[in-house]
């Protein structure tokens, strides 16, 4: 048996799941560069680890640039939210490249939902870009783009957090 927590989590919270495929990220993610590229230039990308981490590497691709580095940052455990914590912050170089508040570095991030993460990096770097490929409203005023907005009653699953299954049929009762 299952113990559960009678707190629901965030994700239960959320309720409405939103599934989104590798393909799907895919273009969400050009489809966010083509916005940045009418921004930039930068002089390097900053992931926050490790949702950001795919993002990232599709936007510096396009992007063309060859500097990544990474903000590492622990808040939700699978999918309930603890305190925040800067596992590791950016490197001295990286760090000169950006003046030190940041000017010239895009933070790329796979979501926003309350900001609490989104929050906290622009404390340590406030002059960066912030990027990220979903929104929900709570964090949406972090960031500095994004491509698509979803309620926050929806639940985000990302292609490398799922994997395909059998679904049964509709009329056996699928949601
Ligand atoms: O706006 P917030 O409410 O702070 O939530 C958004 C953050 O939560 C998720 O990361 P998580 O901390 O789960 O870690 P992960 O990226 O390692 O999965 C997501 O990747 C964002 O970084
Ligand atoms: N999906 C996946 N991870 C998350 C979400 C979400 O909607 N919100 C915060 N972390
Ligand atoms: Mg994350």
């Amino acid at each position: 048996m299952v113990e559960r927590n009678s707190e629901p989590s965030a994700q239960e919270r959320a309720g409405r799941p939103f599934p989104v495929s590798w393909d799907q990220f895919h273009r969400d993610c050009r489809a966010l560069t083509w916005r940045l590229n009418e921004v930039g230039p930068f002089h390097a990308v900053i992931a926050i680890t490790r949702g950001g981490l795919v993002p990232a590497a599709i936007v510096a691709r396009e992007l063309g640039l060859r500097v990544i580095d990474t903000v590492c940052v622990a808040s939700y455990d699978h999918d309930k939210q603890g305190d925040l914590k800067v596992l590791k912050g950016i490197s001295e170089q990286t760090a000169k490249l950006g003046g030190g508040t940041g000017k010239g570095l895009l933070i790329v991030d796979d979501l926003v939902d309350t900001g609490k993460t989104g929050k906290l990096v622009r404390e340590l770097l406030p002059d960066a870009h912030f990027a990220t490929v979903y929104a929900k409203p709570k964090g949406r005023p972090l960031v500095d783009t994004y491509i698509t907005e979803v309620s926050q009653d929806t639940w985000i699953f990302f292609p490398w957090d799922t994997a395909l299954s059998f679904q049964p049929p509709i009329r056996d009762g699928a949601a």
